[in-house]
This record gives C-alpha cells, structure tokens and sequence, in this order.
C-alpha cells in the first residue's frame, strides 16, 4: 500500500552541528510526518561555540538541486533560510516561479549568533527584490527586519510599522519575531497580514540553548503549510512547537545549544 503524503522542501544551508539550518527543517518537518527535501546551498562547519567556516555550494550544484526537485517532486510548501548570494537568491526566486511552488515561507537569514555573516551584503537588494514578493510568509527577527527597511525597529510602533513596510515589499503575512527583546518576560511575535496584527504569544524561557529557534520556528510553519493548515493555524501551530522545544531544552554542546525538536509531539501524544 503506498501513502500519499504531505512534502516539503528546505532551501538553506546544513548546520553540521544539527541545530539550525537543513538539519532543523528535515528533523522539524519529520516530527510533524511531512515528508523533508531539501537543496543545500551552503555547508557550514559549526557547533554550539560557532560558525567555524562556510563554503557555499557552486551555482550549478544549486541550481541542478532545485531543477531535479521541480522536474519530479511537487512541494506543497517551501521555505528558505540561509541563501547567501545574490546569485542563490535569484536562483530560488526563479525556480519558485518556474515550477509554481506555492506557500513559500521566507526566514531571511541574515547572520549566525556569533556574528558570522550568513547573507552577503549585497544580496539585500536581491531579496526584497526577488523574494519578498513571492513570499506566503516572511518572517525576520528585529535585525533582520531593521536590515530590510533600512530603519531602527524599538518601540512597539516601530515594530507594527516595520511589519506593514515588509508586508508593502510583497509579503503577504509578516511575522515580526520577539526573541530577541530579552527584557521582557514574554517572546511574543506580531503578525500582520494586510488587515489585522495578532500575536504569537509564549513565555520566554530563560536559557542559552536557542540556536536555531528561528529555522525550526520557519519549517514547522512551512509543515503545517504543506499539511494544508491556514496560514493562522500554521503560526499558532509553530509557536507551540518552538515554545515546547525551548521549554524541554536538552543538553549538547558546550555553547549555544539546540532546541528538542521532538518536544512538541511527545507533549502531544502525553495530552491523550
Ligand atoms: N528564550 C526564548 N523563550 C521563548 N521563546 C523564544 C525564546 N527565544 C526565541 N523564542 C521564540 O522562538 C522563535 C524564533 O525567534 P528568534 O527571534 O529566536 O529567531 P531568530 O533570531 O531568527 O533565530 P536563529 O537563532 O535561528 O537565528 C520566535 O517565536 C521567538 O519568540
Ligand atoms: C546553516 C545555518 N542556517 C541558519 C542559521 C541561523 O540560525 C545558522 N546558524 N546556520
């Protein structure tokens, strides 16, 4: 008997310490039974302590990454993390567009925890340009929102504004992240989908172990996405599962450790 299943697919870089990038997606969409493809952009040599190299892959091993996905396997979702280059970005916007992928999730990933650029500077253009508009949800941490604007975000004003300016670059839903505001005792995220704000609402924990809270933040929206949740349920959805892998952290490395990516669905089979 064959399933039918729901598939999705990672544009990003691998996180050989498997906490953030490819290795967080597969493992997220894994948990939420989504079937995980992935294109490999970058290999980052990395651990808990940091970034210790990147090597970006050719364009053309990109490039025949996405054109073997498109020619056979239709993702019922999308997201894209670390991508680098102009010339990547461009190569995923195309590739979007050529084979009609739809619920594109875009987590603009910009630079690691220890400062490591993860986006080259001259491919912010490329991503408002390119991206953004092809984009079902976008969802930037403060930095990164301050980066495609061009502007401070630091008032809760300057968040809602910032959200509608990314919302007017094409986005059609801005999830402004929270984790970031380490003086408040909440990580909440504002949503804003053209007509209305809401929030994502959690508890923020009080921990070092966050890397890669925001691509398993990413790929559980872009699951839920390709399962065939609303955008709304989608969020609330992954704000569940990246409270509960913060919450139940476990122990790896000796730095920043990951989240437990299989938090969620053990919480979930014990509520039964
Ligand atoms: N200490 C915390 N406690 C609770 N929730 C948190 C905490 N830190 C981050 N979050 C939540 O995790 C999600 C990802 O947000 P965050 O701002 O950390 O993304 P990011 O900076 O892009 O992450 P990354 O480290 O992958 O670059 C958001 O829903 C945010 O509110
Ligand atoms: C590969 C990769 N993607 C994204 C991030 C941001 O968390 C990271 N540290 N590494």
């Amino acid at each position: 008997m064959r399933l039918k299943v729901n598939k999705a697919l990672t544009i990003a870089g691998s996180d050989s310490g498997g906490g953030a990038g490819i290795q967080s997606d597969l493992k997220t969409f894994q948990e939420l039974s989504v079937y995980g493809m992935s294109v490999i952009t970058a290999v980052t040599a990395q651990n808990t302590l940091g970034v210790h190299g990147v090597y970006p892959v050719p364009l053309e091993g990109i490039e025949a990454q996405l054109d073997a996905i498109g020619h056979d396997l239709q993702p019922g979702a999308v997201k894209t993390g670390m991508l680098f280059s102009k010339e990547i970005i461009e190569a995923a916007a195309t590739a979007v567009q050529e084979f009609g992928w739809i619920n594109v999730v875009v987590d603009p990933v910009m630079v690691a925890k220890d400062g490591t650029v993860l986006l080259e500077n001259n491919a912010i253009q490329a991503m408002k340009e390119h991206l953004l508009p092809l984009a079902k949800i976008v969802t930037p941490n403060r930095m990164e929102a301050e980066v495609l604007i061009g502007n401070t975000v630091t008032s809760p004003e300057d968040r809602r504004q910032a959200a509608v300016m990314l919302w007017e670059m094409g986005a059609e839903i801005v999830v402004m992240k929270g984790g970031h505001d380490e003086n408040d005792d909440m990580s909440n995220d504002l949503v804003y989908n053209g007509s209305e704000f809401y929030e994502l609402k959690g508890r923020r924990v009080a921990t070092k172990n966050t890397h890669g809270t925001g691509c398993t933040f990413s790929a559980c929206v872009t699951a839920e996405l390709a399962i065939g949740k609303t955008p709304k349920e989608a969020l609330l959805t992954a704000k569940q599962f990246i409270q509960a892998a913060i919450e139940y952290g476990i122990e790896a490395g000796s730095g920043h450790g990951p989240t437990n990516h299989w938090a969620y669905r053990r919480l979930s089979h014990e509520s039964r």
